[in-house]
């Protein structure tokens, strides 16, 4: 079971007990997902002796069984239940893990009851190791939520786009991404012309016209893990050199992901990158990390970029993105999942990476 595992981990690192809000950390240890609970306090209090209890919000009492918990109801405080927690777990101070994007107005009252007897301590310290790698049944999920993306790449194919806002095919992207999985895992971007010089840009009015290259990101979830593809394509003939740009990132994907096996290190597999994109002329152009780790959330560890110094192992799932973006001119992105599978890398995400003119 994950929770005694990561309660190992904790113990050995010499922490005493840890404090888990609600998000991806909190559901990779319950499987509860309470994503929704807001600005009521929900924590999962752990103790490194192997005790563990929930405090949460009585309305959440229906999707919450056989796990040890406490309900509090609105209008009560909840922090006079956490004191109690608290005491039947033995944790009156000491070295404590906490979720590292849990509200300050929720932090703030457990330092109040600790009264200066705990010493707070990022949860992604520990909890790193063990969601980095993915099990089989976890890269399944994961192949599943790829192959959603994959299909509306497909399908998107063969819609009509000459003519239809960003705003509109990103919509269009969105809802059968929806109707095909448990839902999106981010906001569809639809970058085109000159606008997909922005690596995140916000999908607008402008049309998609003859000449454009188009770039397409976006991403599905299922049953909590998170699929991220990108592919760029042409509407109608592009100009030569936005023609040879995308070669270049082709080229440069591919590159990188001929470079992941098992004890490679990250920093290796964003170098491939970035020398392909470097020696076409283009090293000033590509301002972000080659791709990013990818599971419960879109963006977690391991991150490949220039900086990145975890030694790749079985299991771990990333992206591999590689980008160029020339203002006044358009960009050009290509991305895949990939995941470490005996010892070598395999793509997730399989569409066809050749550029497609339509
Ligand atoms: C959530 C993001 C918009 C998903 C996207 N595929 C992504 O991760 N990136 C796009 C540009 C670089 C990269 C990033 O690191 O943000």
């Amino acid at each position: 079971m994950r929770l005694e595992r990561f309660i190992l981990e904790m113990e050995n690192a010499g922490f005493d007990g840890a404090i888990v809000s609600p998000g991806a950390n909190f559901y990779y240890l319950t499987g509860f997902n309470l994503h929704e609970t807001g600005e009521r306090p929900t924590l999962l209090v752990i103790s490194s002796d192997g005790a563990y209890h929930l405090l949460a919000p009585a309305m959440y009492r229906n999707q919450i069984s056989n796990f040890p918990v406490t309900f509090w109801s609105d209008g009560e405080n909840p922090y006079h239940k956490l004191s109690w927690i608290f005491g039947e777990l033995k944790l009156s101070g000491g070295r404590l893990l906490v979720e590292n994007t849990m509200r300050a107005d929720w932090l703030i009252n457990i330092l109040k009851l600790g009264n200066g007897r705990f010493e707070l301590h990022p949860l992604s310290q520990v909890i790193r190791e063990l969601r980095m790698r993915k099990d089989e049944k976890e890269i399944k999920l994961m192949e599943h939520a790829a192959k959603v993306v994959d299909r509306v790449f497909d399908e998107l194919l063969t819609w009509d786009l000459l003519g239809i806002s960003e705003r509109e095919l990103a919509l269009k992207i969105e809802l059968r991404i929806r109707e095909l999985s448990d839902g999106i895992s981010f906001e569809p971007i639809v970058a085109s012309g000159e606008n997909a010089a922005n690596p995140h840009h916000e999908p607008g009015e402008r049309k998609l016209r003859k000449g454009d290259m188009v770039i397409l990101d976006y991403g599905a979830r299922w049953r909590g893990y998170c699929s991220d593809i990108t592919r760029t394509i042409a509407i109608g003939k592009p100009n030569e050199r936005l023609v040879e740009i995308y070669e270049t990132v082709r080229e440069a994907q591919e590159k990188a992901f001929r470079t992941v096996r098992e004890g490679v290190m990250a920093r290796e597999v964003d170098s491939a990158a970035r020398e392909a994109i470097s020696k076409a002329g283009y090293g000033e152009y590509f301002p972000h990390r080659t791709g990013h780790g990818l599971g419960l959330e879109v963006h977690e560890e391991p991150y490949i970029g220039p900086d990145g110094d975890v030694v790749l192992g079985e299991g771990m799932t990333f992206t591999i993105e590689p980008g160029i973006y020339v203002p006044g001119l358009g960009g050009v992105r290509i991305e895949d999942d990939v995941a470490v599978v005996d010892g070598r890398g395999r793509r997730l995400t399989r569409s066809d990476r050749e550029l497609i003119l339509l």
